[in-house]
């Protein structure tokens, strides 16, 4: 169930990660797993959540974290990596142990067997319980970019162009500056999470909200991909409704008043931990993770097969993606997504972006 909530309820819902931890009540042996953005939308969430700490309010004593993303080829000490951010928004001032923290590494020597470890340990710390986002003026999330696989986990992407443009703002608006590919968390390592709260604030992310809410489940728009989701939350301000139906705004706001949540919406909310398991894979020599061979039902002798065929079938993690995560993504990454945006504000933002992210006024664009 798709839940939306706006301006008035901002800052009550933005903080809704103190009341989850609580409540949670981690522990050092059951930790509450916390998956964290960068960006200029969840600053203000990082500032409530260090006075919240100061407070005495929360601890992230017994929290640990999954950054959603890292460029790619910049030093970890760069003023803007998401390494640095992180510590100058949140790391640095409150209780979390160094230990808890993890944070891709973008210099690895090997980047697919850094975005596999990452994979198996997110398993192995029993599965994120939720996952804090933004989303980019293109509708990506984490940098899944428009073309990026609905069931993607963390790997290598080349970002497109109207990121590279969007980020350049971090990088004296020079956009040779601004690193060219990312380690990322894919869109399934996100659906895994048991709940997704994504932020999306300002005109210019008004046409990813249209398409990630309205649209249907579509890899253009990967934000849509949370329509399948059973826990999903977007906070937006009015700014981002702007390519919404008023219906659209108005259903939202009408179920926001009658005081629904995600504890009275789907399926309940439980601590269910995941165990990391290889997954078997279908071998070269045709044989099914059963033990059989695909094309008639022999037994086979060999033990290795044998051992394969016990595992259970509904593993999730596929630990052959180590050299596919490595790789050039493979995905379509269009480059630019505003020249395919004919009927929106956001067209001809290759000319535009140059100085200014924000699109024309409404006004503007009406034709009497
Ligand atoms: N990889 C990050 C995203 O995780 C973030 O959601 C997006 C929007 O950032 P902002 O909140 O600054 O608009 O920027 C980057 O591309």
């Amino acid at each position: 169930m798709y839940r939306l909530f706006l301006f008035a309820t901002r800052q009550r819902k933005l903080t809704r990660n103190q009341g989850r931890i609580n409540s949670f009540n981690p522990t050092p042996e059951k930790p509450f797993v916390l998956g964290l953005p960068t960006g200029s939308s969840p600053e203000i969430i990082y500032r409530i959540l260090v006075q919240r700490h100061k407070a005495g309010e929360i601890s992230f004593r017994n929290v640990v974290t999954f950054n959603m993303d890292e460029y790619v080829g910049i030093p970890r000490d760069h003023p803007e990596s998401y390494h640095s951010f992180m510590y100058k928004h949140f790391f640095s001032h409150v209780d979390i142990l160094p230990a808890n923290i993890n944070i891709l590494n973008g210099n690895a020597p090997d980047l697919g067997a850094e975005a596999t470890a990452y994979e198996a340990k997110i398993a192995r710390m029993g599965g994120i319980e939720l996952f804090l986002g933004g989303v980019g003026p293109d509708g990506h999330i984490a940098f899944n970019e428009p073309g990026s696989s609905l069931t993607s986990r963390t790997r290598v992407k080349t970002l497109a162009y109207d990121t590279i443009v969007a980020n350049s703002r971090f990088f004296d608006n020079d956009i040779n500056q601004v690193p060219k590919k990312a380690l990322t968390v894919g869109i399934q390592t996100i659906m895994d999470a048991r709940e997704v709260v994504i932020v999306c604030t300002g005109a210019h992310k008004a046409l990813a909200l249209h398409h990630g809410l309205e649209g249907g489940v579509n890899h253009m728009w990967t934000l849509s991909a949370l329509q399948l989701h059973p826990h999903p939350l977007i906070v937006a301000d009015r700014d981002a409704t702007m390519e919404l139906k008023v219906k659209t705004v108005k259903y939202f706001e009408s179920i926001e008043q009658s005081g629904t949540d995600a504890r009275t919406q789907g399926p309940p909310l439980v601590y269910r931990p995941r165990t990391y398991v290889p997954a078997p894979l279908t071998t070269s020599s045709g044989v099914t993770p059963n033990g059989n061979a695909n094309n008639n039902s022999r037994p086979t002798s060999d033990p290795s097969v044998t051992a394969r065929a016990l595992f259970p079938k509904d593993l999730k993690i596929n630990t052959d993606m180590h050299r596919s995560a490595a790789d050039e993504d493979g995905e379509l990454t269009p480059d630019s997504m505003s020249s395919r945006l004919l009927d929106s504000a956001v067209s001809g933002l290759d000319a535009a972006l140059k100085g200014d992210l924000l699109p024309e006024s409404m006004a503007s664009r009406v034709t009497v």
